[in-house]
Parts: C-alpha cells; structure tokens; sequence
C-alpha cells in the first residue's frame, strides 16, 4: 500500500472566504475541488512543503498560518496522510498557477462533496468553529 503525507493551506481570507482549486482532469481525485497542496517530500517539514506547495500552485506566500487539524484516510490504493494548515496571512495574491480553475467560497457554503472524503471531518469543523 502507498503512503504519502500531505501539506495543504486552508487560505481564508478576511471576509471568511476559502480559497480553493480544482483537480486536474488526470490526477487522484480529479476534477474534485480541494485546498492547494501537495506532498511532503522527503527531508522536508510540513510547513516547508506548505510554503512551497502553495508557492507553486497559487503563487502566494504564506506569513501567518497553524496547523488546524490532521487527518488520516485510507483509500482504496493508497494511505494519506493530511495536515491541514489554516493560512489567514500571506503574501501575493493566490491564482490558479498551475492552470487549475480556482476560486473564493464563503467557509459557510463549502459542501464536502466537492472534495476527496478525506476532507469532510475538517470542513464540518471549520464550519463549527466560525
Ligand atoms: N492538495 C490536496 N490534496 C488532497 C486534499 N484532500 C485529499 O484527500 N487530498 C489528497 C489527494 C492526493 O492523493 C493527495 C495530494 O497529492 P497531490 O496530487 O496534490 O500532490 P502534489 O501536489 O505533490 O502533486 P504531484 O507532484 O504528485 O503531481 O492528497 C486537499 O484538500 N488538498
Ligand atoms: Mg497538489
């Protein structure tokens, strides 16, 4: 069975809108929306692979950001993994670098299903603690 560990950022903004992006056509979980991240590689921390996920995928750097829950989840082919950073300070602007449709959604209105099931229980407790 694969494992991976995985860094994402919840970026939310000052109005409590959440930043979010979707999965490329070819990828695990394609097509669903998700928070921009991506593996931590070897000899790296999590907030490392944070700051450089986020760097390539969105084009921001995160300033002011905790870790806000962890999570683990097993498919069917592989076991993640998940910290799940709440980045509420950054700097640039994030946008889709990667060509990915990305867009701004009030934390209230996020619904689970758009995203990998690894991400419920995470989104349930944003939603609980606004
Ligand atoms: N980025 C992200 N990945 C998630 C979320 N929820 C969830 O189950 N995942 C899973 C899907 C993938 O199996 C894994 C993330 O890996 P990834 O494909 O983004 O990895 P990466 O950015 O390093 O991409 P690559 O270089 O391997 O193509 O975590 C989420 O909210 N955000
Ligand atoms: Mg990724």
């Amino acid at each position: 069975m694969k494992r991976f560990e995985i860094a994402v950022g919840i970026i939310r903004n000052q109005n409590a809108e959440i930043f979010l992006a979707q999965r490329s056509a070819g990828s695990h979980m394609a097509n669903m929306w998700e928070f921009p991240g991506g593996k931590i590689e070897q000899g790296e921390t999590p907030e490392q692979a944070l700051e450089r996920e986020l760097m390539e995928e969105v084009g921001i750097t995160p300033t002011g950001f905790s870790l806000f829950e962890k999570q683990e989840h097993q498919f069917p082919d592989r076991h993640v993994s998940l910290w799940f950073f709440l980045v509420e300070q950054w700097d640039g602007e994030p946008w889709g670098k990667e060509g990915q449709p990305s867009r701004w959604v009030a934390q209230q209105a996020l619904e689970p299903e758009q995203f990998p099931p690894a991400n419920a229980p995470v989104i349930a407790k944003l939603q609980q603690t606004a």
